[in-house]
Order: C-alpha cells, then sequence, then structure tokens
C-alpha cells in the first residue's frame, strides 16, 4: 500500500519544525545505513540523539496519533523515533530496501520495518528533482509532496530519492511495525474500515449492518494483530 496523509501538519507545525531543526548540527547521512545502502547514499541527517530532532520527531508522532486516516492505514503497534534529512547540490540516495529491523541507538528501542514514512517539510516548487521513487507491484511511483504532507509505503519496497539539482529537499523519514504485519492483510483491512465508515455515515452508526461489518472488522483484527 502506498497511502499520501495530506493534511499531516499545518503550515505553523511545519515551521516550527523547521525553525528547530533547521538551527541543529547536520551530520553526513551514512550514520544511518546499513553497508548497501551506505554505498548508495549521499545526504545530510540530524544525529538520532540530537535534542533538536528529538523534539521535532515528537511533534510529527504528536500529529500522526492525532490522523484517523494515518491510524487506519498504518495500525502502528512501534514506531521509531522520527529522522530528518537534507538532500541538496545533486546529493540522492540511491535503490535501496530499508534494514528489516532498527534498533534505537542507546535505548535498544527495536523496530521491525513493516511501514515506511517521508514526511516532506519544504515545498517542492522551491526544489529540483528530490522525488521519492517508489518500485510498487503496479508500477514506478513518483512522490513529491507540499510541505506538511507524508507518504506511508511498504519498507520491503524498493525505493530511492532522485537527485536534488537545485535548491533543498527536507523531510522526516522514520520506520513503524503495524500491528499487521502482512501488506495485503493490512490493505484489506484499511478497505473494510473505509467502507463501514462511509456505510455509517449512510445510514447511520446504529445500523444492523453496520454494527455486523464493525463486529467483523473488529474480530478479523483480533484474529491477526500483534498487540
Ligand atoms: O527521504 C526520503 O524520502 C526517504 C529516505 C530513505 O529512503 C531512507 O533514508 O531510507
Ligand atoms: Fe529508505
Amino acid at each position: 500500500m502506498l497511502i499520501v496523509v495530506p493534511d499531516l501538519l499545518d503550515a505553523a507545525g511545519v515551521a516550527h519544525i523547521r525553525a528547530l531543526i533547521d538551527a541543529a548540527q547536520w551530520v553526513d547521512g551514512n550514520v544511518t545505513s546499513g553497508h548497501q545502502s551506505a554505498l548508495a547514499k549521499r545526504n545530510l541527517q540530524l544525529p538520532e540523539t540530537a535534542p533538536e530532532a528529538r523534539q521535532a520527531g515528537q511533534m510529527i508522532l504528536d500529529a500522526l496519533g492525532r490522523s484517523p486516516l494515518f491510524i487506519a492505514a498504518a495500525l502502528p503497534l512501534k514506531i521509531f523515533p522520527p529522522l530528518f534529512n537534507s538532500y541538496a547540490g545533486g546529493q540522492a540516495f540511491g535503490t535501496h530496501v530499508d534494514n528489516a529491523v532498527r534498533i534505537q541507538a542507546g535505548t535498544g528501542f527495536r523496530v521491525r520495518s513493516d511501514l515506511s514514512i517521508t514526511v516532506f517539510l519544504e515545498e517542492p516548487e522551491s526544489y529540483e528533482g528530490g522525488e521519492l521513487t517508489i518500485e510498487t507491484h503496479f508500477g514506478v511511483q513518483q512522490v513529491k509532496l507540499p510541505a506538511g504532507q507524508a507518504v506511508l509505503y511498504p519498507s520491503s519496497s524498493l525505493h530511492r530519492v532522485e537527485p536534488v539539482t537545485q535548491g533543498r529537499r527536507v523531510a522526516s523519514f522514520f520506520w513503524m511495525q503495524s500491528m499487521i504485519r502482512d501488506d495485503a492483510a493490512r490493505q484489506m483491512l484499511f478497505d473494510l474500515d473505509s467502507s463501514i465508515q462511509q456505510l455509517a455515515l449512510d445510514r447511520g452508526h446504529d445500523d444492523a449492518q453496520v454494527i455486523r461489518l464493525t463486529g467483523v472488522y473488529h474480530n478479523l483484527l483480533r484474529r491477526w494483530a500483534d498487540a
């Protein structure tokens, strides 16, 4: 599944996060890479332990927690603390798959990466290139979203960041473990949930069919979920 969360952060939220991270000390992005991706990666990142990254990351986690679309699509169990990257002057990240397991420096907090997310923090008109290119079962998708919007995609998919040839691309990127490990199962639950929400609007929340389908949704979740 590839899902866009269009209204994750408002303009004030983006500005606040940018003020925090723009003032911080950026380092070579290879600090978070596995061996294969280190070869392909040229960018800057904020260190995981930077206080600015922690604070801006918490703002992003709070925004995710307030997004019904994100919750329904991701069914998150554990979320890795958000990281921040910056690409300029031809920097890029070649085709790769994200590491399967992420371990947080210092705490040892472990997350299996089922879903990856990019939160765009720069307006697309202000830089050239920098598309997040994702190879899906239905072909190649290129994603370049307005600041404050996010895209969610399976961590198992091959993806890359195209070279940024003008301006600067700033984003937050991180991984999460879903209660539903299997992408197809998670997609079915999301489709079912979306249809139930629409039916409830059309027929009322106390409609007998809506109540029964809501039961089916929760009973499937009970069967399949890690919690
Ligand atoms: O910045 C992005 O959109 C994604 C970065 C990425 O793929 C990674 O750091 O693994
Ligand atoms: Fe990646």
